[in-house]
């Protein structure tokens, strides 16, 4: 099982960071919250800061844990997916080093996307904090 965390990256006008996977990477075209595996030693703290600045060039607080911890498997890969509530500096704007598109969105918008299938109920989650 490998291990993956995510972050759901919240701008102070509290819209939510989208990104949809590169074209030519494993779930390719699908949007996801951006992420990667932790690697030995690290805390998923520690993973989640080193993979937004590496993918999106950006600096991140990391606040608490979604509680939903996802299981997820195509047969070949299978992963366990956690999300963390990230806020992002003021002054800081993601760069897609390696995303096909970026979408900052409002809660409904994030439902219209064609999600990778384990961050469906990390979705659940989210909506309902925002009732
Ligand atoms: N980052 C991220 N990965 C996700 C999400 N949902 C989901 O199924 N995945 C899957 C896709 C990949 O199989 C795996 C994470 O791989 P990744 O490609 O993002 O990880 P990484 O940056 O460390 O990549 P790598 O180049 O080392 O392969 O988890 C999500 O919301 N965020």
């Amino acid at each position: 099982m490998i291990e993956v965390v995510c972050g759901i990256v919240e701008a102070r006008d509290g819209r939510i960071l989208a990104c949809r996977r590169g074209l030519d990477r494993h779930l390719g075209g699908l949007w996801e919250f951006p992420g990667g595996k932790v690697e030995p030693g690290e805390t998923g703290e520690d993973a989640l800061i080193r993979e937004l600045r590496e993918e999106l060039q950006i600096d991140v607080e990391v606040g608490t844990a979604l509680r939903s911890a996802v299981e997820w498997t195509d047969g070949q890969v299978s992963i366990r997916l956690r999300g963390y509530w990230c806020r992002i500096s003021d002054n800081a704007s993601p760069f897609a080093l390696e995303h096909e598109e970026l979408k900052w969105c409002t809660c409904d918008e994030l439902k219209t996307l064609d999600w990778a299938e384990a961050d469906i109920p990390l979705m659940t989650e989210i909506s309902a904090s925002f009732r």
